[in-house]
């Protein structure tokens, strides 16, 4: 697991080492990669144009050692000073004596971020509130030709959210120390950080809310037959989905559910003869089942289906229509269940889930917030779709869904989540490990199928990059879910998978 800690904890570990030289140590790993970086894009550090903005805190004083580090091997370093009254002595000083170039001039900064091979975002890291002040807001939206590195974290993005308030940095690559932070794993904050890599300093912060789950973490969680397992013993999911007007979304969900683990899909819902045409290995009777999904497109039917399900003393996932029913009767609705529950709202489904206090946009910019708020209002496990996927617990706990890919925007692939999901489920997983455990094959999955099955390519930075890849379609999805499952598992006993820079 990625652990992602709010700005107190990471202050409160950083108060019990007192004396211990953590910046050095933060310093060194910046100025590492940057010099890789450097290596990588020019060929060498030497002669390379570094631009450093530094705000007033100890974000910039990081920003300045690293300048002054890639000036002793040769850099031409200048810093454009934010807020100069209060620079960080120490770092000025370290940089003037390698003879760095300072300017307080901010038609200057914005001349050499122009030229700049390498800029390192420094304006302000933990201690940042609000979007960019109007001295730093214009270096957000600057055209640039070089690679920016935020240090600790882009300037303006809300660390313990992931909230982006005003102006913004985009990095494209974000060097955090001792620990991620939520704002650098939930989007839009996510999106401004760019691929994080993390140098450790020594920091010992208890266990987070906020965690990220990786390959293993995933092969330790998924359900695997053993001698003794039969396919009512592996669970049964039923799938109360599709309706005359949405066969689709029936043949999708299925499809997810067939590829979740569980030892048999039973489907109750109008356009049966479609399902078991395309998925002869469904089940059409009733009996027991061990969950149930319900609502991807089962229109009129719906608040039948919904009645059917959350009677049932069993695990029951509510998607789609069935989450627009459920909104229109409240977080009363669950309140008798004795059986987890777990909702799957993209953004436009939570705010309607929220009674409209909310518009989608807001929750979208806010997904944090709105997962966990969502969670405690319907005591239910939340899945809160979209990029950067955030499962929440009414207790506030929260997992962020590191392999989504933009891919899978396409119209039928939250179906073929929903069925997985409720496999999994049906396979004795609780709601919060099997929500995380689904929306990670699903996304690993999107990323294989738009890869053409190949694993996903490595960028220049070592992480998973757009290149060679096409649009997918929900069907596509559905049928990589088997190679997702294989890459994770083929990750068990410590062998993480390096091709899709997923696993470390
Ligand atoms: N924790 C650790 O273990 C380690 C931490 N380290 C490093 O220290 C960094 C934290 O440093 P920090 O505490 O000095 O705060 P920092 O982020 O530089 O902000 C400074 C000041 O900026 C201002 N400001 C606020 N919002 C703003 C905005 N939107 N736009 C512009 N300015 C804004 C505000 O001052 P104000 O003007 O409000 O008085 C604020 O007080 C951390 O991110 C990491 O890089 C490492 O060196 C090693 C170990
Ligand atoms: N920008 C994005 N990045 C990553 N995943 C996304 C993005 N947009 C949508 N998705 C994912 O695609 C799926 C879409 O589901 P949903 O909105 O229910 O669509 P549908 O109802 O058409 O199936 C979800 O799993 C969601 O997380
Ligand atoms: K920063």
């Amino acid at each position: 697991m990625r652990h992602a800690h709010t700005v107190e904890e990471v202050r409160a570990a950083e108060a019990a080492l007192a004396g211990q030289p953590l910046m050095d140590r933060a310093v060194a790993g910046l100025a590492a990669t940057c010099a890789r970086l450097l290596r990588e894009r020019r060929g060498r550090v030497y002669g390379s144009r570094v631009l450093v903005l530094a705000g007033s805190g100890d974000n910039g004083g990081d920003a300045l050692f690293a300048g002054a580090a890639l000036a002793r091997r040769g850099a031409a370093v200048s810093a454009v000073l934010l807020s100069p009254e209060r620079a960080h002595p120490g770092g000025l000083a370290a940089l003037r004596a390698t003879g760095g170039q300072v300017t307080v001039d901010q038609n200057v900064g914005l001349a050499d971020f122009s030229r700049a091979d390498l800029i390192l975002d420094g304006i302000v890291g933990i201690g940042g509130r609000g979007g960019l002040r109007p001295a730093a807001a214009p270096y957000a939206s600057a055209a640039r030709r070089g690679l920016l590195v935020a240090v600790d974290l882009p300037s303006g993005v809300d660390a313990d959210t992931g909230e982006v308030p005003g102006a913004a940095l985009r990095a494209d690559l974000t060097v955090t120390f001792g620990t991620y932070k939520p704002g650098l794993l939930i989007d839009p904050g996510a999106g401004h950080a760019g691929p994080v890599q993390l140098v450790p300093i020594g920091l010992r912060p208890p266990t987070a809310a906020v965690q990220a789950p990786q390959h293993a973490d995933l092969a330790a969680l998924l359900p695997r037959p053993d001698r003794e397992s039969d396919k009512y013993r592996r669970g049964v999911v039923g799938v109360l989905a599709g309706s005359e007007r949405y066969p689709g979304a029936a043949l999708l969900a299925v499809a997810g559910a067939l590829h979740g683990g569980a030892g048999a899909v039973r489907y109750l819902g109008r356009p049966a003869e479609e399902v078991v045409r395309r998925h002869p290995e469904v089940l059409l009777t009733s009996g027991r089942v061990q969950s149930w999904v319900v609502g991807p497109g089962s229109g009129e039917d719906t608040p039948d289906a919904l009645e059917i399900a959350l009677a049932a003393e069993v695990p029951v996932l509510v998607d789609a229509d069935g989450l627009t029913e459920l909104a229109r009767r409240g977080p009363g609705a669950l309140a008798g269940r004795t059986a987890p529950t777990l909702l799957t709202p993209h953004a436009g489904e939570a705010a309607r889930l929220l009674g409209g206090e909310v518009t989608a946009d807001q929750v979208a910019a806010a997904r944090l917030r709105y997962a966990r708020e969502l969670a405690a209002r319907y005591g239910a496990v939340v899945l809160l779709k979209g990029s950067s996927t955030v499962v929440a617990r009414p207790d506030g706990a929260v997992r962020v869904n590191p392999t989504g890919t933009g891919w899978l925007a396409t119209a039928g692939s939250g179906d073929v989540l929903a069925g997985l999901a409720g496999a999994l489920l049906a396979a004795g997983l609780p709601p919060f490990d099997a929500a995380p455990a689904a929306a990670y094959l699903h996304g690993l999955a999107g990323r294989l199928a738009a890869a053409g099955n190949r694993a996903p390519g490595s960028g220049v930075i070592g992480t998973v990059s757009d290149r060679g890849e096409a649009p997918i379609t929900a069907q596509e999805v559905a049928a990589a879910l088997p190679a997702a499952w294989r890459d994770v598992t083929a990750s068990q006993g410590g062998h993480q998978q390096a091709s899709t820079g997923l696993g470390d």
